[in-house]
């Protein structure tokens, strides 16, 4: 089958500064990727060379197996795109009138009401786009991107702005693309987005990927993780650590709070809990920590992903 979007040793230069710098991806259909990166990662870059608004200096980008500057004819039809900052020029008319207006170069639109509500809309259809907050008109781009019923959609930081009812309506909406096969690439800053949408995340510093994988690889990947659990004050810890595999190590945060490191496989689980047995300890919420893509992040760059 052929991919939804295909990315091959993608390079943009602006003057001196390498936005994209040998990017390499592919979007399988019926996917959702998300391009997640600090400002400035070269996320909207790719994004809209993909759509055709930019070229490339070097590389190749394939849009359901077409070219996005010499086959946008064909692919308008087929691709919805969300900007930032998407209806700022059409200020004058009515919500209403801008979906209708979008819905009128579609073979097969939704109907513009119902998309209306369906984005949370419906109070603000007859409202003048210009008096819309910058969450409505995030939520309004949201609706002309799908109007036309397209198979992949390029959805730029699709809640930034937004409150999070408006952000959890928006997530709904993604994974209802994505079960009706919809194809969905989407850039965000926002950690928890790309773990609840995406089937694959691809994070980006400066013009590079850094990791790539669905989100429960990456917050594995090399993970030294740990475990938490309470318990009565002070216990002999030294013991705790010779029973437990090389390499792990256990401290007392606070007096009863223990956390224990090391790489966490369930031999050390069932170590930790037969060593809490031999000891009569009753090991209260025992639980282990997962690493979040912010730490996977921090590893990779030594930088905080929200500037
Ligand atoms: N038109 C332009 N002219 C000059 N430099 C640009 C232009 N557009 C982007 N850049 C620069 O290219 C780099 C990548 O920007 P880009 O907008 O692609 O990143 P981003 O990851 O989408 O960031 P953001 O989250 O802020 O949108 C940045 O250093 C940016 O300043």
């Amino acid at each position: 089958m052929t991919a939804a979007v295909e990315i091959t040793d993608l390079v943009k230069s602006y003057g001196g500064t390498r936005a994209v710098d040998g990017l390499t991806l592919a979007v399988p259909p019926g996917e959702v990727l998300a391009l997640l990166g600090p400002n400035g990662a070269g996320k909207t870059t790719t994004i809209e060379i993909c759509e055709g608004f930019r070229r490339a200096d070097s590389g190749s980008v394939r849009v359901l197996g077409l070219d996005p500057v010499t086959d946008a004819g064909r692919l308008r039809p087929r691709v919805g795109v969300m900007l930032q900052d998407g209806v700022g020029g059409y200020t004058g008319a009515t919500a209403l009138e801008l979906v209708r207006l979008f819905a009128s170069y579609a073979a097969h639109p939704h109907d513009a009401g119902e998309l209306l509500r369906v984005v949370g809309l419906t109070d603000a259809a007859g409202t003048a786009v210009k008096r819309l907050s910058g969450g409505q008109q995030q939520r309004l781009s949201l609706a002309l991107a799908l109007v036309a019923r397209p198979e992949l959609v390029f959805l730029d930081e699709p809640t930034a702005g937004m409150d999070p009812q408006s952000r959890r309506g928006t997530w709904d909406l993604v994974r209802t693309l994505r079960g009706d096969g919809v194809s969905v690439v989407l850039t965000t800053h926002f950690l928890d987005e790309a773990e609840q949408l995406a089937d694959t995340v691809v994070v980006m510093d400066a013009g590079r990927i850094v990791a790539q994988g669905t989100p429960a690889e990456l917050t594995r990947s090399g993970a030294e993780g740990q475990i938490r659990f309470r318990a009565v004050p002070a216990l002999a810890l030294d013991s705790l650590v010779a029973a437990l595999p090389p390499g792990c190590a256990a401290t007392e945060d606070a007096p009863g709070h223990y956390l224990v490191t090391g790489e966490v496989t369930p031999q050390l689980l069932a170590t930790l809990t037969a060593w809490c047995a031999s000891q009569q300890v009753m090991a209260d919420d025992l639980h282990v920590e997962k690493r979040t893509l912010e730490d996977v992040f921090l590893d990779l760059t030594g930088r905080e992903l929200r500037t």
